[in-house]
């Protein structure tokens, strides 16, 4: 059986991700010890409050001393600056990993620092809410949900072996994958549906004839879930579109094509071509119900990407 114990675990950031493992390490005593770092000392007084971990420090380089594991739990433009604190204070043959929502760009950015001896696996947990912070965690966070790890070339076997065991002992069912294939699926699934909800959300409050209350008392369950997903952390999503930059634009362009055959078809009065649409999206909908899958499973995405691609 592979050994999900660590004996110290650092938890880089304890926002919304990282305090959700601190939690579940702590409910399943996978840590002999969890230190947390964090930038600001307001989070990181406030992980203490909440006895997230054992030991507390604004020092990153100090929380990564000793540790088996170290998981970095920042905004992903946040990366390379964490890697760079903590590298030559590693313990020879830690597992570093992180949790951010793009993979390309996290690797790039911290791979370049990771001395020899260092095993570097990145990984995203698709689980999440649109609140942030270290109150906004949970126990159970991953419970049920894909978690996607994208190792490089070379990554050694037993670290990925490990890294996999520690996902799954928090619920999670882990996949591989490639980092670009990673970027691509996420940024249609993902980083899009943020992206549009931002937008409407923008129009509907820019519209001067739509008065705030008027916004929030018609508003259908539609618009509300655009509200949801647009309350989302300003910081984190300007770094996911900042660094899957070329994903996501490729995704906006096939986006902004569909919604322009879209836009003929209601300016020409082609009903034939809005019915053929909305019952191709509804059977999608219905057969994913039908086959027994939770529609809000990460997997949607992805079999929906693959079957486009054939
Ligand atoms: N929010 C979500 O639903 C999900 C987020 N992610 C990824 O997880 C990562 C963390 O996101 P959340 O926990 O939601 O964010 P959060 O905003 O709740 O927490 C971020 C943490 O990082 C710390 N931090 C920020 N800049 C830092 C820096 N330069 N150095 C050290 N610490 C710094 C903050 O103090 C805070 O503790 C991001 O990369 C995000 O893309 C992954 C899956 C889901
Ligand atoms: O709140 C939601 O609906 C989410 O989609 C959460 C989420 C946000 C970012 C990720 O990288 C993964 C999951």
């Amino acid at each position: 059986m592979t050994d999900v114990h660590f004996e110290k675990i650092a938890l880089i950031g304890i926002g919304l991700i990282g305090s959700s493992i601190a939690r579940d390490v702590k409910d399943q005593g996978l840590a002999g010890e969890i230190v947390i770092s964090t930038r600001s000392a307001d989070t990181l007084k406030r992980a203490e409050e909440l006895e997230l971990g054992d030991g507390y420090t604004l020092s990153a380089a100090e929380a990564v001393e000793g540790a088996d594991l170290v998981i970095i739990s920042v905004p992903v433009g946040a990366s390379e600056s964490v890697a760079r604190q903590i590298a030559s204070h590693l313990k020879p043959g830690a597992i570093v990993t992180d949790v951010g929502s793009t993979k390309a760009s996290v690797i790039a950015q911290i791979a370049p620092h990771m001395p020899p001896g260092i095993h570097f696996v990145p990984g995203h947990p698709i689980a999440g809410t649109e609140k942030s912070g270290p109150d906004a965690g949970f126990c159970g966070l991953f419970k049920g949900r894909w978690c996607i790890l994208t190792p490089l070339p070379g990554t050694d076997a037993g670290a990925l072996t490990r890294l996999r065991a520690f996902w799954e002992a928090l619920g999670s069912r882990v996949d591989e994958m490639d980092p670009q294939h990673h970027d691509k699926v996420l940024a249609i699934v993902s980083h899009l549906p943020h992206i549009i909800a931002y937008n409407i959300v923008g129009t509907a409050d820019d519209l001067e004839t739509v008065t705030e209350s008027e916004v929030i008392k018609y508003s259908a369950s539609g618009f509300r879930d655009f509200t949801r997903l647009a309350a989302s952390d300003p910081t984190m999503w300007r770094d996911v579109c900042l660094h899957n930059r070329d994903a996501i634009l490729e995704m906006l362009a096939r986006f902004s094509e569909d919604l322009a055959y879209l836009q003929r078809a209601i300016r020409w009065g082609e009903g034939d071509k809005l019915f053929e649409l909305f019952t191709r999206t509804r059977a999608i909908r219905r057969s994913i119900v039908e086959a027994g899958q939770d529609v809000d499973a990460p997997d949607f995405g992805r079999h929906a990407l693959d079957e486009k691609k054939g």
